[in-house]
C-alpha cells in the first residue's frame, strides 16, 4: 500500500520534472541517472522490513515477560534490538514495542496519570557538573522516595564521532551498582536522528518495564537540546557558577526550553560565585515568556555535596509534575511530541536513504562547492540531487 502510493508519488514527480528539463544547472551538462526508482524501493524493503515476525515471536514473547518481571539485562537486550539496522532484530523490537503499548493502554486506564513514568531531561555545558547532579539525584529518588530510575544518554557527538563526550559509566558509579537504577549510554553510531529513535523507543521500553522515572542527560553543545526538549516532560538545565558574570555559556533559545534552571558547585569558594550566578539568571528569565502555562520558572542552587539541596530541586520537579498533570498541559504535550516523533523519525529516515545513494554521495562534494561559490543557487543544486535520487 504505502509502496503503491510512494509509486504513484513519483509518477507525479517524474510528470512535474518531465515539463521542467531547462531547470537543470547549467554546471551541470546532463543529469545522470540512478537505477529506476522501482529497483531502489526493492533493496530498499529488503535491506529494511521484515514483515514475518508476529506478536507471538518466541523471543519477543520471552523478552516482554523479562521486561515485565524487572530484569535489568532484559531492557538492556530489548534497547538493543530497537536501535539495531537488522531487519529481522528491527520487526522484533517494533512487535515489542506494540505489544508494551497496548500493556501501558491498560495500565494507564486503570492508574491514571500514576502509571506514567516522569521523563526528567537534565541538560548543560561539558563539565557543569551534570553526572555527580544525576548521581544525587537518582539517589535521592530511590533511597528517599522509593522510585524506580532509568538515565539515558542522548550524545549527538558520539554519532559523528563513536566517541562519546559523556564519558562512561564510571562517573556514576553509586548508581550503576543500584539494582532499582538502569544506565544506558548513546549508541556510539548512526545519526543524530538515529540516537534520538534510540532514545524514544528506549524511553516506551523503560516505562513498559515499570521504572517511575526516566533521566535523558544532554550535553548542551547544540541541537541535542531541541531534540531532547521534544522527548521529556520537565527540562532542567544546569548552569555553572564560574560563568556567572557573562551569562555567556548558555545561549538564550537554550534557556528558553528549560522549565528548571539549578547553579551547581554551590559549595566551597564557589558559593558565592553561585549566588550572583543565581541573582543573574533570575534576572534574564524576568524578559523570558514562559513555555508552560502559569509556570514560572525558578533557579535554584545545588552541590553534590549537600544533599539536601538536590532534594529541594527533586520537590520542584514534583511541584512542576503536579501542575502539569493537575492543568492538562502533560497529557496535550505528550500528545503533540508523539507526532513530532513520527514525523522526525521520517525526516531522519528519508535523509539516510538519499544521503546513502551513492551517487548523491559522489555529487554532494561538488554541488556543495558550486553552491558556496555562487556558480548555482541552492535550490537548483537541491533539484539536481532530486533528480538523480529519483532518476528522473
Ligand atoms: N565542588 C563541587 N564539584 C562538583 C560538583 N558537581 C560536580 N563537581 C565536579 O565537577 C567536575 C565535572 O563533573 P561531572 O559530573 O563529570 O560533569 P559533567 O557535566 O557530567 O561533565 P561532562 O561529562 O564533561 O559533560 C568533576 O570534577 C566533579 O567532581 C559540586 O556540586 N561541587
Amino acid at each position: 500500500m504505502a509502496v503503491a502510493s510512494t509509486r504513484c508519488l513519483l509518477g507525479t514527480l517524474q510528470r512535474t520534472y518531465a515539463t521542467t528539463q531547462h531547470y537543470i544547472p547549467l554546471s551541470v551538462k546532463s543529469v545522470e541517472k540512478s537505477r529506476p526508482i522501482e529497483t531502489l524501493l526493492d533493496d530498499y524493503k529488503k535491506v529494511h522490513f521484515d514483515d514475518t515476525i508476529t506478536a507471538d515471536d518466541q523471543a519477543v514473547q520471552h523478552l516482554k515477560q523479562e521486561l515485565f518481571r524487572g530484569s535489568r539485562s532484559a531492557l538492556a537486550s530489548a534497547i538493543t534490538l530497537v536501535e539495531s539496522r537488522n531487519p529481522q532484530k528491527r520487526a522484533r523490537g517494533n512487535v515489542l514495542l506494540q505489544e508494551l503499548l497496548a500493556a501501558e493502554r491498560k495500565k494507564h486506564a486503570e492508574k491514571g496519570q500514576d502509571a506514567m513514568i516522569y521523563r526528567i531531561a537534565i541538560s548543560g555545558s561539558p563539565g557543569v557538573g551534570k553526572s555527580s547532579f544525576i548521581e544525587t539525584l537518582g539517589t535521592e529518588l530511590i533511597e528517599k522516595r522509593n522510585k524506580k530510575v532509568a538515565i539515558l544518554t542522548v550524545d549527538p557527538t558520539s554519532a559523528s564521532t563513536g566517541g562519546s563526550l559523556l564519558g562512561d559509566l564510571t562517573r556514576m558509579q553509586e548508581l550503576s551498582k543500584n539494582p532499582r537504577a538502569f544506565i544506558r549510554q548513546s549508541p556510539t553510531s548512526g545519526s543524530l536522528g538515529g540516537v534520538t529513535r534510540g532514545t524514544h523507543e528506549a524511553i516506551i521500553l523503560c516505562e513498559g518495564a515499570g521504572y517511575d522515572v526516566v533521566i535523558i542527560e544532554t550535553v548542551g553543545v547544540g541541537q541535542s537540546e531541541y531534540a531532547v526538549a521534544e522527548m521529556c516532560d520537565l527540562f532542567c538545565l544546569l548552569l555553572s557558577p564560574a560563568h556567572g558574570d557573562e551569562l555567556q555559556g548558555v545561549k538564550r533559545g537554550i534557556m528558553e526550553l528549560a522549565d528548571l534552571l539549578v547553579v551547581t558547585k554551590d559549595d566551597g569558594d564557589l558559593e558565592t560565585k553561585a549566588k550572583i550566578t543565581q541573582a543573574e539568571y533570575i534576572s534574564a528569565l524576568k524578559f523570558m515568556r514562559p513555555r508552560i502555562r502559569n509556570w514560572k520558572p525558578r533557579v535554584l542552587r545545588s552541590s553534590i555535596m549537600k544533599p539536601e539541596s538536590v532534594s529541594k530541586v527533586c520537590d520542584e520537579m514534583y511541584d512542576f509534575w503536579e501542575h502539569i498533570s493537575s492543568n492538562g498541559t502533560l497529557m496535550e504535550k505528550r500528545k503533540s511530541q508523539l507526532t513530532k516523533w513520527m514525523w522526525s523519525h521520517v525526516r531522519d529516515e528519508i535523509m539516510n536513504v538519499f544521503s546513502k545513494h551513492p551517487r548523491i554521495a559522489s555529487l554532494t562534494a561538488t554541488l556543495e562547492q558550486e553552491v558556496q561559490s555562487g556558480k548555482i543557487t541552492p535550490g537548483l543544486a537541491a533539484e539536481k540531487l532530486i533528480r538523480v535520487f529519483f532518476g528522473i
